[in-house]
């Protein structure tokens, strides 16, 4: 096990080429602490180079996956630490959403596929940073989205209006804004027609198990066409895709690599048929 982050109630670690970024506070069922939020601008600030903490960690250390998980049973994230918010000088929370939101950007934003596990429901800033990652996978039907944000009267800070267009087409800015407005909560069959839940388990082991599944299958990908198409999302012209698409096709097509794994295919079929 690699660590980046290894905080008592938030901690980012990779283990067999997974990212696991972690959080475990009972005690304020997973909010966001100002101290949380000061780590998270540590690793998301981009130097010279345009590559912060974080993604120099996954790249290092050879990330297939970035899991966003909760230890909490029951709740994902309930949010901003209100306690934090509260007692919080203006200096030090000045910086508090806009760290939080810098670290929600890079894991949608960056070149490896992120997922979030909702075993439990999440609340405004919560919902916002479960909408960060690419994926959510939900284990049970308990991983509804809350957003309470004007229960406080304070709009979304941490990009998830943003986010809800981006994963929901049909989510306009002004239907984003009118779910904001009146607190509603996305519940699990909507998030589900929504497609905004990817997958659903029953229990956490069928889950881990598709986790590990998904690496192996990352694994077995020739990492030169991974990178490749791992960089798709960067294109953002969709005529510009469409060349892209092509000269990446035409440059493995019948490559060495190609042909070998046609060959094993034929081996493998042939072995199994005597
Ligand atoms: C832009 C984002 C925005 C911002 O940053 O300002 C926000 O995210 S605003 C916050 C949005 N969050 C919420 O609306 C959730 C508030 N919490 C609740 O509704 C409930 O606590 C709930 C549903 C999460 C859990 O309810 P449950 O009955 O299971 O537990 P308790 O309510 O008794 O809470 C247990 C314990 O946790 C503390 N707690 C809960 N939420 C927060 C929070 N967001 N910040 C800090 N602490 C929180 C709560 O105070 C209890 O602690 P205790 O010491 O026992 O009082």
């Amino acid at each position: 096990m690699i660590k980046l982050v290894d905080g008592e109630d938030f901690t980012i670690h990779i283990l067999n080429n997974i990212c696991f970024v972690t959080f475990s506070s009972p005690s304020t069922r997973n909010a966001i602490s100002l101290r949380m939020s000061a780590v998270m601008q540590e690793i998301s600030w981009k130097s010279e180079n345009n590559i912060s903490i974080f993604e120099k960690f996954l790249k290092e250390n050879n990330c297939f996956l970035i899991i966003v998980q909760s230890t909490v049973r029951g709740i994902f994230s309930s949010g901003g630490n209100l306690s934090d918010l509260k007692n919080g000088s203006k200096e030090l929370c000045q910086n508090y959403a806009s760290s939080i939101k810098a670290f929600c950007e890079i894991l949608h934003s960056c070149s490896i596929p992120s997922v979030t596990l909702l075993a439990g429901p999440a609340y405004g800033g919560g919902a916002e940073l479960a909408l960060a990652t690419d994926f959510r996978w939900s284990i049970g039907k308990k991983s509804d989205l809350h957003f309470t944000q004007m229960r406080f009267g304070i709009p979304a800070g941490w990009g998830g209006m943003q986010r809800l267009s981006e994963l929901c087409p049909q989510l306009s800015p002004k239907k984003v804004s009118a779910i904001i407005v009146a607190k509603m909560s996305l519940l699990y069959d909507q998030l589900i027609r929504l497609n905004l839940i990817d997958r659903s388990f029953l229990n956490i082991k069928s889950c881990i198990k598709a986790l590990n599944e998904w690496r192996d299958e990352i694994e077995l990908s020739p990492s030169d066409v991974r990178y490749d198409l791992m960089q798709r999302h960067k294109i953002n012209d969709a005529y510009q895709l469409q060349e892209y698409d092509i000269k990446i096709f035409d440059k493995y097509f019948l490559n060495l690599e190609h042909k070998n794994r046609i060959d094993n295919f034929f081996a493998k079929r042939n072995k199994n048929a005597e």
